[in-house]
């Protein structure tokens, strides 16, 4: 997918006859609808329609998320015209390998659901009322960052935790599985499990749960990772996995330090009576800083409570000490934004959510804060005019287009604290609000007044 400043062209080649005389002739019609370049940032006002009648490799939800972000010109066209040009782009980027991998789980899944007989239907469409407790709808029923921090707990930074499911719910879903596996035995069908790192367990988008989980995910769990964890894609979820994983002498005893494929984690835990099990999160790390240390602050060891969730970024470490004695049964759901992923690959920083990225910046800050000091003390800046350019800040090139990138210069003689303040603020109007702040600092030093300005991670001082 190409974003703001690359252009998706799609040109059909001209196509002589072959000996360079003669008229050049004209590639097969194909509708043209102006500019193609995809948006940046999603148009959140534009409604996208729904896809699920799409035969594609691709999940329906995809479009709909795309479709926020096509140009204008294409949100204008016929249905089948924009479906065919998102196919476009998607092919593109997923490579044939896993074209075909996704076919063949496609075939396997169908395969299982043909011949699975449910035990229990009603779990298999979501009831609101039957599945969750009356906080938890409540919270979501009213769909605020009050009523959400009402039912929510947050014993480490981005580590939430609340009452979810109903115990009949809990006993339904556990019997389903138990009924599922106890197939699979008997009629020896070799299914896949959940990933790599669990030998139990099963996936339940593939026995049929992927309508009802997924309206999980949209309607009840979206609300909340869109006030939580805006920053790792909580606003644009359009698809899942989910599982059940299974712990216990005679299953997986333990689980190991890791990182989900997921933006955002519910962790519900189903039953049984158990000891043993704590999730222990250690801090989140982008895909560089996944191996670096953790700090005192990041350490939460919790134990999990039938019924109760955990919400968690994908990127948060973590793992499981093993389950001593009775059986551990938890639902996951990993929830993913194909926009997020997508806007990742053109940024190099995590500041807004790696721990890692946030402590190199913070002392980056800290450095050149220090050595804009150092320079003004040694009276080696001496003019009166204030500089600062942005198009050379690393932080902003990925995100910031051109036109934001200039470069600033003002004059501060005869400046007072509150005129600092006010120019900072003109001079930053072209920016969003919130967007990135401006600090001020002045100071005295012998006969003269001295300001730093640091905006972000650029400290630039001027001396009047
Ligand atoms: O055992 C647990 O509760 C943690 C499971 C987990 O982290 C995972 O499956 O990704
Ligand atoms: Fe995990």
């Amino acid at each position: 997918m190409s974003l703001d400043g690359a252009v998706e062209r799609r040109e059909g080649s001209p196509a002589g006859n072959g000996n360079g005389n003669g008229p050049v002739m004209a590639p097969p019609a194909r509708p043209t609808y102006g500019d193609r370049r995809l948006r940046l940032n999603p148009n959140t006002e534009h409604k996208p329609e729904r896809y699920d009648d799409v035969q594609s490799e691709f999940d329906p939800a995809i479009f709909s998320s795309l479709e926020r972000h096509l140009p204008p010109s294409m949100l204008e066209v016929p249905r089948d015209a924009k479906v065919q040009f998102m196919k476009e782009i998607l092919t593109r980027y997923l490579p044939e390998g896993e074209r075909n991998r996704v076919q063949r789980h496609k075939e396997y899944r169908h395969k299982l659901m043909m011949a699975y007989q449910p035990l229990h239907k009603e779990l298999y469409n979501l009831h609101p009322s039957a599945f969750f407790v009356p906080s938890f709808l409540k919270a979501v029923n009213d769909n605020t960052e009050e009523s959400f921090r009402n039912i929510l707990s947050e014993p480490s930074p981005g580590i939430y935790t609340f009452a979810m499911l109903q115990p009949s719910f809990c006993e339904l879903l556990l019997d389903e599985v138990e009924n599922f596996e106890k197939w699979v035995n008997a009629v020896k069908f070799k299914i896949m499990r959940p990933n790599t790192m669990n030998k139990y367990g099963a996936v339940l988008d593939d026995f049929g749960l992927e309508t009802m989980l997924n309206k999980l995910m949209e309607e009840f769990i979206s609300p909340i990772a869109r006030v939580f964890f805006p920053e790792v894609g909580g606003s644009t979820l359009d698809s899942h996995h989910g599982f059940v994983v299974e712990y216990g002498k005679d299953k997986d005893v333990e689980l190991g330090f890791h990182v989900d494929d997921s933006e955002v984690t519910l962790n519900v835990c189903l039953g049984k009576d158990f000891s043993g099990g704590e999730l222990f999160f250690r801090g989140v790390r982008c895909d560089k800083h996944v191996n670096t240390e953790t700090q005192p602050e990041e350490i939460l060891d919790y134990s999990h409570v039938p019924g109760q969730a955990v919400l968690h970024r994908g990127r948060h470490r973590h793992g499981a000490r093993p389950t001593t004695s009775g059986h551990r049964i938890n639902m996951l759901l990993w929830c993913r934004s194909s926009v997020f992923r997508e806007m990742k690959k053109y940024q190099k920083d995590f500041s807004s959510w790696c721990g890692e990225c946030q402590r190199e910046k913070k002392e980056r800050q800290r450095q050149s804060l220090a050595a804009t000091k150092m320079a003004f003390l040694k009276g080696s800046c001496l003019s009166p005019r204030l500089t600062f350019d942005l198009s050379k800040e690393s932080d902003y090139t990925g995100v910031m287009s051109e036109k934001f990138r200039r470069k600033i210069s003002v004059n501060w003689r005869n400046a007072t604290k509150e005129s600092v303040a006010t120019s900072i603020q003109t001079h930053l109007r072209w920016k969003r609000p919130g967007n990135v702040g401006a600090k001020f600092d002045l100071f005295g030093y012998g006969e003269r007044l001295l300001c730093i300005v640091l905006i972000e991670v650029s400290t630039v001082g001027a001396e009047f």
